[in-house]
């Protein structure tokens, strides 16, 4: 147990590929916590996953001991941060942990759109910023401009800013130094009874579910009790601990201390990320830390495995994961084209592509998604509200009153020269222009407000291309509004298949339409007879195209009576029909699912 005062709490926040990693190895490797030999790359990110996408996902939390100028040791709490804007809560959490921030900033690059969008956050927790400018080993590495933005774009003065690189090694032992000049000691209360803020939590096959905690009052031993607030959840604690960075178990946390406790829960649903751990006897009697909300998804698709026969598996799987994912949702769902599924939730594009690909490479599925989208209200002609998050369950336009759709707050920073071509792609997206601000000669913040159903078909990769890399985004939701949105459905043979349908702004119906049934019209094979393919509206057929029959016969290539030639060719047939799904009469590649489905607006 150490006293307050020779504890610092801090995280480190930073646009991506700013550094984040490599500054917190050189803090393990400078205070011994880690030798450079045991230093596999970037220790903090331990999932597989994380590492070759080169992004951090989960918090994670270390300790280290750090003997600073004045003679004296202090306990120095590093709490990662996850980086992507899909996980602006979990930032929060971690933040709400900490008395301070090291903002890393990219010397060559300098602020972007995560670095303001995390440091607002940091603000609202009350931390002290210490902006740390990294990479200055690098040629094209400009310092002293990096220094003036951060004074006129974050108002802190540019006296404050150290010079770092996480690659060489410069500077970290002045970051060392500020953290424990700087950052304020916690003062929480150790007569009180505990109060904890689980800000982060995962699922152990051995000790049930370990929640990360910040001991904000009181402490807590192992065998104690405690509750969690929101859920209500009691348990006993199995073990407590911290990080070094691997786990080391000890008999007590108090007050100021960041560490582990093994909880037994089986599910990370009963201790949530944001919740407050306290012992059962005050329940109800005293404040939960605050800021507690559950993660909300607000991207949602189908996913449906290749093989019909792996539905009991994928169930499984997602069961699994969601253990470790209190912010996955998902629920059975029948597709009239797919058969059986499931519609799940997710925070944003990132984290279903995240969940897809665990579920293909940790458990074997092969998975067929549908095209992502946002969750709709629609407020039906008889008054009641149901919320949408099923294109093919939108009830039919006749009963519909209105429509409202989720909207975001989008910052782009950018080299002002891409100002012409960013406007027109936000413009063509139904975004409105809010306001533009020059953070230097020939750098310019600008603010919007779109659909967050625009930004998730493939804004990001236009955004990237039309700045050929230049711009940076972030965005925050910011409510619900009205559209006028319509429901596409796409007819193959006559027949709507539920799959394919999209909702789609009423201007765009058309163009959207058109294409889809383009593409199709090149994925779908020729049949014995000829099949159209048609988008509506309702009843109304916006758009068509027609399949020719086919005429040749396979078999009309094997003259004469080679029976063994004959019957390969069958088989064959046979096994390309295994992967048809049947859609009435039509027999529809699963190829035309996932290339419609992940049609890129074209023209763009
Ligand atoms: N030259 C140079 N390269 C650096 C320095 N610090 C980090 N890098 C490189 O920059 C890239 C990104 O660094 P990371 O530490 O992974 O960045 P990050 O901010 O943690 O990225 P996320 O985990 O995605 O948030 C890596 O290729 C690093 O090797 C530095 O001081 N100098």
């Amino acid at each position: 147990m150490t006293d307050q005062a020779h504890i610092r709490n801090f995280c480190i926040i930073a646009h991506i590929d700013h550094g984040k990693s490599t500054l917190a190895d050189r803090l393990l490797e400078y205070t011994g916590t880690i030798s450079s030999r045991e230093m596999t790359e970037q220790v903090l990110d331990q999932m597989e996953l994380e590492r070759e996408r080169g992004i951090t996902i989960k918090a994670q939390a270390v300790r280290m001991l750090y003997t600073a100028r004045n003679g004296e040791q202090y306990e120095l709490n590093l709490i990662d941060t996850p980086g992507h804007v899909d996980f602006t809560y979990e930032v929060s959490r971690s933040l709400a942990a900490c008395e301070g921030a090291l903002l890393v900033i990219d010397a060559t690059q300098g602020i972007e759109a995560q670095t303001l969008a995390n440091l607002y956050l940091a603000l609202e927790a009350d931390l002290t910023i210490i902006p740390v400018i990294n990479k200055i080993d690098l040629p094209s590495a400009d310092p002293e401009r990096v220094r003036q933005e951060v004074e006129d774009v974050i108002g802190l003065p540019a006296s404050e800013c150290l010079l770092a690189s996480a690659k060489e090694g410069i500077g970290v032992s002045e970051i060392l130094e500020a953290i424990v000049e700087r950052i304020p000691p916690p003062h929480g209360n150790l007569g009180r009874p505990l109060r904890a803020l689980v800000f982060d939590s995962h699922y152990d096959s051995y000790k049930g579910v370990i929640a990360y905690v910040r001991i904000v009052d009181g402490s807590v031993r192992v065998g104690d009790r405690i509750a969690m607030m929101a859920t209500g959840s009691v348990t006993e604690v199995i073990e407590a601990g911290y990080f070094q960075p691997r786990m080391v178990s000890t008999q007590i946390l108090s007050a100021g201390e960041v560490g582990y406790l093994a909880t037994g829960f089986k599910n990370v649903k009963d201790c949530r990320v944001g919740d407050t751990a306290t012992v059962p006897e005050v329940l109800g009697q005293i404040e939960p830390l605050p800021g507690y909300k559950p993660a909300k998804p607000m991207v949602f698709a189908g996913f449906y495995p290749v093989d019909s026969d792996d539905y009991p598996l994928l169930r499984e799987a997602l069961e699994r994961l969601q253990l470790n994912d209190a912010s996955l949702s998902f629920e059975p769902e029948t597709s009239a084209a797919l058969g059986f599924g499931f519609r799940c939730g997710f925070l944003g594009l990132l984290h279903m592509e995240i969940i897809q690909e665990r579920l293909e490479r940790e458990y074997g599925l092969r998975i067929l998604a549908t095209a992502p989208n946002v969750e709709y209200y629609v407020t039906k002609r008889n008054g009641e509200v149901v919320k949408v998050d099923n294109p093919s369950a939108f009830p039919p336009p006749g009963e519909i009153e209105k429509i409202e759709e989720p909207w975001v707050e989008l910052s782009i920073f950018s080299p002002a020269r891409y100002i012409g071509p960013i406007m027109e792609l936000v413009t063509a997206r139904r975004g409105v222009f809010k306001e533009m601000k020059y953070i230097e000669a020939d750098r310019v913040l600008l603010t919007y407000r779109m659909p967050l159903a625009e930004l998730i078909v493939d804004f990001h990769d236009q955004l990237k291309s039309r700045t050929q890399g230049y711009a940076s985004l972030d965005y925050s939701f910011a409510g619900y509004r009205e559209a006028d949105l319509v429901k596409l459905d796409i007819l193959v043979n006559g027949q709507p298949v539920d799959a394919l349908s999209i909702i789609v702004h009423r201007s765009e119906a058309y163009r959207r339409g058109r294409a889809l049934v383009e593409k199709l019209h090149k994925l779908i094979p020729r049949q014995l007879f000829e099949v159209p393919i048609q988008a509506a509206i309702g009843s109304r057929v916006i758009a068509r195209e027609t399949i020719k029959a086919l005429r040749k016969d396979v078999l009309a290539k094997c003259y004469g009576g080679d029976v063994t030639r004959k019957k390969k060719l069958l088989e064959k047939q046979k096994e390309g029909k295994k992967r048809m799904k049947m859609v009435g009469s039509v027999e529809i590649p699963q190829e035309a699912f996932m290339a419609v489905l992940s049609l890129k607006e074209d023209g763009e």
